[in-house]
């Protein structure tokens, strides 16, 4: 079993990556390492040297990145993947370099989705400047499409160390690799691809005050403000350029007695089961006396 310790990155292909990287750093509130690489720009969340890369080129995800101990676990990991039957790619060193990492392997997972797995991945020392002051305190997890969320959840858990959290019916799966509810997170979905990424944010009201914000510049909201009944997690999805949904969320709870937890089972067909601020779906009152005195259809 190889040990993911991490998530690292995603790289997302952009049609138009000033637009991308506009959007990220004053809407999202990332921030964007400068550096001499033409076509391509990294975002930073956290201490990661950055978390998202746009490479100029055709619309959507590249790769999905998640980081192994060392070199030697690099090396073991690789050679495990090729023995389950995987091709395995090996960066060179100019692609570890764009990647800020030590090195970098790639393979294609059952579902079509390219992961790579790295290892010393750059930190940065200096504060993070961030575009604007949306609260990102971190990179919190990255959501992947599959079209069967159980096979899914084998692959992961069986060649990594991911243990689902907690499921919303064949919907989805929510798995953590560390104590965090879940670094990773598998959507049902037709084709593979990359559902969205999540960042933290630092207070509660960093949500509704970056939900505030978003209607103001005419940002799609997807869903929220809502909270998560699985992690707990206050949430806010919204529509980036070129398809990449973001969301924010605040309280992710954490795992700290492995032993003891049990993964929980939503119904994806009940309103509550993504957003437990949703009650059950509400039948229009027709019979006007039944409602409060001064209420009125
Ligand atoms: O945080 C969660 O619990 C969660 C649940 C469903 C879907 C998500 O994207 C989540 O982040
Ligand atoms: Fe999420």
């Amino acid at each position: 079993m190889i040990e993911l310790t991490d998530i690292a990155y995603v790289r997302s292909g952009v049609a138009d990556l000033d637009r991308a990287v506009r959007f990220a750093t004053e809407v999202v509130g990332l921030e964007h390492v400068g550096s001499d690489e033409v076509g391509v720009a990294h975002l930073r969340a956290d201490a990661r040297h950055h978390c998202l890369a746009f490479v100029e080129g055709a619309s959507g995800v590249i790769a999905s990145a998640f980081t192994v101990a060392d070199e030697d676990a690099l090396a073991l990991a690789e050679t495990e993947l090729e023995t389950r039957g995987f091709h395995v790619w090996r960066g060179t060193a100019e692609d570890a370099r764009t990647r800020r990492v030590g090195a970098v392997v790639g393979f294609d997972d059952p579902f079509g989705n390219r992961l790579e797995l790295v290892c010393a991945q750059q930190s940065l020392g200096r504060p993070v400047v961030p575009g604007r002051a949306s609260g990102i305190t971190e990179f919190g997890h990255l959501c992947l499409d599959a079209p069967d969320v159980a096979e899914a959840h084998r692959f992961f858990s069986t060649t990594f160390n991911a243990r689902a959290s907690d499921w919303i019916g064949d919907a989805a799966c929510l798995m953590r690799i560390d104590e965090v509810h879940h670094k990773l997170a598998v959507f049902r979905g037709d084709h593979p691809g990359l559902c969205h990424v999540n960042f933290q944010v630092a207070e509660l009201d960093d949500v509704f005050r970056n939900w505030h914000h978003l209607q103001d510049l005419g940002v799609e909201i997807e869903m929220g403000p809502g909270r998560h009944p699985q992690s707990g997690a206050v949430f806010l999805y919204f529509l980036g350029p070129e398809g990449l949904t973001y969301e924010y969320s605040y309280g992710v709870r954490r795992i700290t007695d492995e032993a003891a937890w049990r993964p929980r089972f939503f119904d994806p067909a009940e309103r509550g089961s993504i957003d437990m601020w949703l009650g059950p779906t509400q039948k229009p009152i027709t019979q006007p006396q039944l409602l409060p005195e001064g209420v009125r259809p």
